[in-house]
């Protein structure tokens, strides 16, 4: 709460003037609407081909129209994917290699929030399926093809939208799915701890290996996007007025994921916790690398990866 209620009446970080990156190429998870289109319409503006990935194809479609209409120097194209099915993503993944396309950025931005107890098509509790297990099995996927396109001195980027919630997260490894006792702030937050630890275990091991590619986790602040609407009505009456003079626009809070995936400043930068255009601590649990290493290995058990 102290978090949440600094980062209300905290203002959002400007973001610099960013050099053009032509031939740079993107995946934008949930880049179709909310702080995800914000991110994929930037990087399009800075001349990237930005691939949009997302379960809404008109929604898609429209983001696409839209970046295309405002005269984007890059490339913006949609590709279905829904990310509560691990088929859906490991077909996605199969597919973009067989284009032989380079992949300079991946923001693994998309995510829900609040939703009562559920399960994706693989049995996963629904916020630990989509906004974390997802986009670990994704990003290992696609490991090779990173590692590949990064170079000294123009990494490949790696950007997990976690949260301020994850400060109240608490990994259950033994009910990752919360089955014996269900709370869907529970579920958001330790779904956002997960993806900070996944960071940070993955730039590690990319460090170990030399690879030119780094990992980053990114905090937003409070932003005024439809994430909110699982809010009970009451809650969301009385964010409405809140969220307009308090939130920040998905504009704002989209600038922490595009710094990290294309500020020269965060050239060959890895292992943070941003917010603000800032290092900044994640919570202390999110350090304890015994912890990330067992999450990591049951990630991989739950997702049908090979430990590393
Ligand atoms: N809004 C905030 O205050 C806030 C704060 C901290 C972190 N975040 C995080 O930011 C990220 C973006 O959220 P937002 O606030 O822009 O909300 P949003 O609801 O506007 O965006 C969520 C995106 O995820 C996509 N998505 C949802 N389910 C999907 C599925 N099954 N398959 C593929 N894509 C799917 C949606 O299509 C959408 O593009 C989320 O990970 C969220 O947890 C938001």
């Amino acid at each position: 709460v102290k978090v949440l209620l600094y980062q209300m009446f905290n203002k959002s970080f400007t973001l610099p003037v960013l050099p053009k990156q032509k031939g740079r190429v993107a995946i934008v998870t949930g880049g179709t609407r909310g702080m995800g289109y914000e991110t994929a319409r930037h990087l399009a503006n800075l001349g990237m081909h930005v691939v949009l990935v997302g379960n809404e194809k008109e929604e898609g479609a429209a983001a696409v129209k839209r970046i295309r209409e405002e005269g984007a120097e890059g490339k913006a194209e949609f590709v279905f994917v829904d990310l509560t099915s691990m088929k859906s993503v490991r077909q996605f993944a199969q597919q973009f290699k067989e284009r032989g396309l380079p992949l300079h950025i991946l923001v693994n931005n998309a995510g829900t929030m609040l939703v009562p107890e559920r399960q994706t098509e693989d049995g996963f509790e629904l916020h630990l399926g989509l906004n974390y297990l997802s986009h670990f099995l994704l990003t290992n996927l696609l490991l090779d093809v990173l590692k590949r396109s990064g170079r000294p001195g123009s990494c490949a980027r790696i950007v997990n939208m976690s949260s301020a919630t994850h400060y109240a997260g608490v990994v259950h490894m033994k009910d990752l799915n919360r089955r014996s006792c269900y709370s869907s702030h529970g579920a958001y937050s330790q779904s956002k701890l997960a993806l900070v630890l996944f960071t940070y275990h993955l730039q590690e091991q990319l460090t170990a290996g030399g690879y030119s590619v780094t990992a980053n986790a990114v905090d937003p602040g409070m932003v005024d996007t439809a994430l909110y609407d699982n809010l009970w009505s009451l809650a969301q009456m009385l964010k409405k007025p809140v969220a307009k003079v308090l939130f920040r626009t998905p504009a704002e809070g989209a600038s922490i994921a595009i710094y990290a995936a294309a500020a020269p400043d965060m050239e060959g930068v890895g292992g943070c916790y941003l917010y603000n255009g800032q290092k900044r601590q994640s919570s202390e649990l999110s350090y304890d690398s015994e912890l990330q290493a067992d999450m990591w290995k049951k990630s991989c058990q739950l997702v049908g990866l090979q430990h590393a």
